[in-house]
């Protein structure tokens, strides 16, 4: 028996409801196997600002220090879009926290579930045998240079350090050795200098792993190759924006925004764990919202932060029952609610 102690931030918009059906289907697990859940809950992000706190509260922060693994739903949204730098709740509090916890690396996976295949956009052939992993860096890069106004206008600086490109090639390339190794790095490098920087890093990087094919891609010619070729792809290295951009592609591919779960880990062990959606203010508070990226995202928690193997597969054959049987929200074309979803894969897995 274990206890599963963690941070749990509800945070924006449809945050709270996905994240209400993913503690359904953890209690749920935990009844089954026999753990006990410990769940530190905080405010992040507008719903902080709305109780008169920073966007990212220091009960919030020192909590998430202390589990070192964190379930967080969504920031953001238009309530709090008047805000500016690191008064939002984006820069106020995601940031910091991927920053100050040096999660640097972020895991999206792509793979649409045979359910799916044909709800996507694109023709059946293109997605059959789809199934790659960004390794997106995510303390780096334009996101976290210098921004500000001045006479001349804006500015956001972009900066890369070889030692942050390094880190995250290795993650990647170590990945890749435990599935069909091939790395694709994406850059700008006919532009940027941080992507030439990038490019020479994981170049250099890929020489202490002569098994793993490695083959570079401009980031434009990229995201068209993920709709004409993806089935070529298995690990996809990139910085922090052209990842977070790829990745709301990538969801195209696999039926939904609601389906695609993201772990972001640092060397020490801390995990935060998350959808790669967003608040989704247009649906927030109808019940609408599909719960199947933040219960997947409990999933890699319980496996990665807790090396609870068998129960993160519990979850993720409960996600794919409840795809088979069509027991899902309007976006996958089924009629329940987020609420709904969550109590029916949280009794499969109790069953
Ligand atoms: N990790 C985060 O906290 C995070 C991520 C992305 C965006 N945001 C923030 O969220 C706010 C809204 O951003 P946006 O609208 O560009 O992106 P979004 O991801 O919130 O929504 C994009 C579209 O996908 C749909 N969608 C998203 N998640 C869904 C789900 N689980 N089920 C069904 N449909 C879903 C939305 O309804 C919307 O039409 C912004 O304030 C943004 O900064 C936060
Ligand atoms: C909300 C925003 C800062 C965030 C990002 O750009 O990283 C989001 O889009 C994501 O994909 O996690
Ligand atoms: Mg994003």
């Amino acid at each position: 028996m274990a206890e599963i102690h963690f941070t749990y931030l509800p945070g924006d918009g449809i945050g709270p409801e996905v994240g209400a059906a993913s503690i359904a289907v953890l209690n749920a697990v935990a009844t089954k196997f026999g753990h006990s859940l410990n769940i530190e809950e905080h405010l992040i992000g507008g719903a902080a600002i709305d109780a008169g706190l920073k966007p990212l509260p220091d009960a919030s922060f020192e909590s998430c220090q202390r589990t070192g693994a964190m379930l967080l739903g969504a920031v953001g949204g238009p309530k709090w879009d008047f805000l500016k730098g690191a008064e939002r709740p984006e820069l106020g509090s995601l940031l910091p926290l991927r920053k100050n916890l040096n999660l640097y690396a972020n895991i999206r996976p792509c793979k649409p579930y045979p359910a799916l295949i044909d709800r996507a956009p694109l023709k059946r052939e293109r997605l059959e045998g789809v199934d790659f992993v960004v390794m997106r860096e995510l303390t780096g890069g334009i996101y976290f240079g210098d921004k500000g106004r001045d006479e001349r206008g804006a500015y956001d600086e972009c900066r890369y350090s070889e030692a942050e490109v390094r880190r995250i090639a290795i993650k990647a390339f170590d990945l890749a050795m435990t599935r069909r190794k091939k790395v694709t790095s994406v850059d700008k490098s006919n532009v940027l200098e941080t992507s030439r920087l990038w490019r020479e890093a994981v170049i250099d990087v890929a020489k202490s792993y002569p098994e793993v094919e490695l083959e570079h891609l401009l980031v434009d010619a990229m995201t068209m190759h993920m709709l004409t070729n993806a089935q070529s792809f298995d690990v996809v290295l990139t910085e922090n924006m052209f990842g977070d951009i790829l990745t709301d592609e990538a969801s195209v591919l696999c039926g939904s925004m609601g389906v695609i779960p993201s772990a972001s880990l640092s060397d020490g062990g801390m995990g935060m764990y998350e959808p790669i959606h967003g608040s989704a203010p247009d649906i927030a508070g109808q019940g609408k919202a599909n719960p199947l990226a933040m219960i997947l995202s409990a999933a890699w928690m319980l496996r990665l932060s807790f090396g609870l193997e068998a129960e993160a597969t519990a979850i993720e054959d409960a996600v794919s029952a409840a795809l088979e049987k069509e027991q899902t929200t309007g976006d996958l074309g089924g009629a329940l609610s987020t609420a709904q979803v969550g109590a029916w894969i949280a009794e499969y897995v109790q069953n």
